[in-house]
């Protein structure tokens, strides 16, 4: 059970600051909807429904990134969802941000600018010395209260997500609720048979200490996306290096190198990665080769058509399956089969199964599946793996210190 209290200890009519996750994929610099903002809606029309006024806080992508944009968009598709309009202000704790905070009436809502466009926000730091940012000082005087809705942040030790319940009144809203109670009791239950992790998606900072953490329960693990390109470099494959420009491995190499391959070795044949992979071709097809003729030169998109076949008949022989992370580009319908092929086979079984991660959640709404065939879809990723693997999440642990 959480020690946390939740929105049900609020007083009425309070004004409150919000903080939710609704990081999302970007598209020509505009937020797609993902799983995230219809689940925050839930709790923030409870909240207006209850007359409080909200200032909602909010991070997108990482400095450096092509997904570090304004939330300005995200706003719009938050009001589709909510169908009431959510004003946005491009400023977080400045004058302007200020003064339409204070502007708040009971029953508005106001969606404040990027917080990792802030100093202070950033980086990981112990709690006690985010609650001294500007960020915090500032904004914590103008609320009655903090609600951390933002379970899938709740691994990040950031201002916005751990500074305020050091300073003032915090509760967590229902996204928070929900995801603990349900994360919490896959991580406490004992499965009978065979357990299988799909991984992939591109942060492997993320997923290799839960292979390491989880290792009693998971008997094995299928490896794709950018995380299994650079498991196959580890092997010597000529993949898993940035080419075109692209920012997703040499630095991971450089940084988790010598883990890759230790894990890698220690692990052997539990560690399953793509026997094949596939590309685009330069009439703008799918193409694919084993993987002992990739090129290194080639930016490979997705597991090749062997690898998807492979991996989705051994979760159909699996009791568990978690998944988290995509095998490919699945929002391109050319990369999306290693990704469709292992959620459908998990859709046809009665296993227990959990997929996690706010980008790969997506694909069960893109590809017609549909939630009722999941144990749990979780709209968190790295929060979700590491609930799993028993580690608390510094987030929640602020709210339970209270
Ligand atoms: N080979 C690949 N090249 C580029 N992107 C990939 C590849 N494989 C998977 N992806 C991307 O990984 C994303 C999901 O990864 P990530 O953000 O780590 O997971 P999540 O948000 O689901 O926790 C997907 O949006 C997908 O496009
Ligand atoms: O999307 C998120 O994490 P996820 O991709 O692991 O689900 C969270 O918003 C945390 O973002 P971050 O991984 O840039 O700190």
């Amino acid at each position: 059970m959480p020690t946390f209290t939740t929105i049900d200890d609020l007083e009425p009519a309070q004004r409150l600051l919000v903080r939710i996750d609704v990081n999302a994929p970007i598209e020509d610099g505009t937020a797609q909807d993902n799983r995230r903002f219809a689940r925050h809606a839930e709790t923030i029309s409870e909240l207006l429904e209850d007359g409080h006024a909200l200032a909602l806080l909010a991070h997108q992508g990482r400095p450096g990134r092509d997904t570090f944009v304004s939330l300005e968009s995200h706003a719009d598709v938050l009001s589709a969802h909510l169908d009431r309009e959510v004003a946005f202000v491009s400023d977080t704790f400045g004058e302007e941000a200020l003064e339409a905070i204070r502007d708040l009436e009971p029953g508005d809502v106001l969606l404040l600018e990027n917080s990792r466009m802030c100093e202070g926000e950033l980086p990981e730091e112990e709690p006690a010395v985010k609650a001294e940012t500007e960020l915090v000082r500032t904004l914590a005087p103008e609320f009655d209260a903090y609600v951390n809705d933002a379970y899938s942040a709740a691994h990040r030790s950031h201002a916005s997500l751990v500074g305020f319940p050091l300073v003032m009144d915090a509760h967590a809203g229902r996204v928070m609720e929900t995801e603990y109670t349900a994360n919490s009791a896959i991580r406490d239950r004992e499965f009978d048979g065979t357990v299988t992790m799909v991984l992939g998606g591109t942060k492997a900072e993320d997923l290799i200490p839960v292979i390491e953490q989880v290792d009693d329960t998971v008997d094995r693990f299928c490896l794709g996306g950018i995380v299994g390109e650079l498991f196959l470099r580890a092997d010597g494959h000529d993949v898993g290096y940035d080419v075109d420009g692209t920012e997703f491995f040499d630095h991971q190499w450089a940084d988790h190198r010598e883990t890759i391959e230790r894990v890698r070795s220690e692990y052997g044949d539990r560690l399953l990665l793509a026997s094949d992979l596939a590309a685009e071709s330069d009439a703008g097809e799918r193409t694919e080769a084993a993987v002992e003729n990739i090129e290194k030169e080639t930016s490979y998109l997705d597991v090749g058509s062997e690898t998807a076949r492979r991996y989705a008949d051994l979760v159909r022989e699996s009791d568990a399956v978690f998944v988290k992370g995509a095998l490919g580009v699945f929002e391109d319908e050319r990369f999306a089969d290693g990704t469709v092929s292992v959620l459908s086979a998990i859709a046809e079984t009665d296993c227990f199964s959990v997929v996690g991660g706010g980008d790969t959640s997506r694909a069960i709404g893109m590809y017609d599946l549909e939630e009722k065939d999941f144990s749990h879809v979780s709209v968190a990723g790295g929060a979700y793996v590491r609930a799993l693997t028993g580690d608390s999440l510094v987030g929640i642990d602020v709210l339970e210190r209270r």
